[in-house]
């Protein structure tokens, strides 16, 4: 694992939650998308070498609507950048852990992703990306 890629924050209004960003980080969100395939528009903030991911869900079966029936708004999950995603999944699954995705998914930003269950991570719910090809 080479860096954090993004910390992805659940929030309940998209457009509410980047006027704040903006206030915290004195700057404005770089790029929004929709990822279909997750139920999620995102926008992305660059901090450094890493980014803030916020996440709104775009239907109720969302992991993030799902989240936020039981939780507050807050940090939802810990993205990695990985430069072999296949790799590090036989890599962590030979190590014990518990894959939710053994094949990469779309995720945002040209990634391919895959999310490890907070079960198996002390309660945190781990993203892999690789930048796609
Ligand atoms: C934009 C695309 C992409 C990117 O490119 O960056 C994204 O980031 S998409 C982000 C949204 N997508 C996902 O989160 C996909 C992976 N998540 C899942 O598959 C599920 O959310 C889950 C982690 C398997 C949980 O789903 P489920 O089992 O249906 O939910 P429960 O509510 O029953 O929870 C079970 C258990 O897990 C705990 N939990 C759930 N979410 C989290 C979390 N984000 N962080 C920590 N813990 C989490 C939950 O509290 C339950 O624990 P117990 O009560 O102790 O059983
Ligand atoms: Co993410």
């Amino acid at each position: 694992m080479r860096k954090i890629e993004h910390i992805g924050i659940a929030v309940q209004d998209l457009e509410e939650s980047n006027a704040l960003f903006a206030k915290l980080l004195g700057k404005t969100h770089f790029k929004t998308e929709i990822v279909a395939g997750e139920a999620v528009e995102t926008s992305f903030f660059q901090v450094g070498e890493t980014k803030v991911e916020l996440l709104q869900a775009t239907k109720p079966e969302s992991a993030i609507a799902k989240y936020l029936e039981k939780k507050s708004p807050g940090v939802h999950h810990i993205a990695f950048d990985v430069e072999d995603i296949l790799a590090e999944v036989a890599r962590l699954k030979d190590e014990g852990f518990e894959i939710l995705n053994e094949t990469p998914k779309e995720g945002a930003d040209n990634k391919l992703v895959v999310f490890l269950h907070p079960r198996s991570t002390h309660g945190v719910l781990v993203e892999l990306c690789q930048e796609r090809k």
